[in-house]
């Protein structure tokens, strides 16, 4: 049985993007104006910026935000943390009453990009924690775009929407299991130049 800390169920992320270009700063801040943040908190300073809210719109809005600043062809890194149920998790809860329809989905639909991603889930709190890691491979294997473990992570090769779906669905799986805190980190890479060993 879950046992939920707090408001736990509000889901945060905390992530940068790293566009390899002259254009940086335009880059990250017309991909920050571009997406539609209605359903959620968003906060960004020098360094990072926070999404929080239902964990749908968290995801909705980082890859939205990823892909504007991709989708011309500039090579992009997406650092990311995921977290859903950090105890004593409180501010933002207005954002929890929203409805689940995606603000962002006709725009990042249309968008084809392929990423190389390296994701870690970290279920919090049980003993069993590696159980719920294995059930979750398990899941984004389902999806056709799990390529393999690397030391300390998984990585995911596809589509941007397809890797960003399997993600999100590994993090919703760990979610029912009985860690009462999940956290997820990944990283992603658009348009690099250097080629995958075997391409
Ligand atoms: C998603 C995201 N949010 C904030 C930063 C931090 N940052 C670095 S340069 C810059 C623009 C000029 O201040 C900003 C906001 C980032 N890299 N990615």
């Amino acid at each position: 049985m879950k046992e939920f800390c707090g408001t736990s169920e509000i889901t945060g992320a905390r992530f940068s993007i790293y566009p390899m270009s002259d254009r940086f700063v335009e880059i990250i801040l017309s991909s920050l104006k571009e997406v539609d943040t209605s359903k959620v908190w968003m906060g960004t300073d020098d360094v990072s910026t926070c999404v929080r809210g239902r964990s749908e719109h968290v995801f909705d809005v980082v890859k939205t935000i990823f892909l504007n600043a991709s989708k011309d062809g500039d090579h992009v890194v997406l650092n990311a943390t995921f977290s859903n149920g950090c105890p004593g998790d409180s501010a933002g809860d207005t954002f929890m009453a929203e409805d689940s329809v995606l603000m962002n989905h006709e725009l990042t639909k249309k968008i084809s990009q392929e990423v190389a991603t390296q994701f870690a889930l970290y279920p919090l709190g049980i003993p069993g924690y590696m159980d719920v890691i294995m059930e979750q491979i398990k899941t984004v294997e389902q999806q056709g775009v799990f390529n393999g473990g690397v030391h300390y992570a998984s990585r995911l090769d596809g589509d941007a929407n397809k890797v960003f779906t399997a993600l999100e669905s590994a993090f919703e799986g760990a979610r029912k299991s009985d860690s009462s805190h999940i956290v997820m980190t990944v990283t992603m890479s658009a348009n690099s130049p250097t080629r995958k060993e075997g391409q």
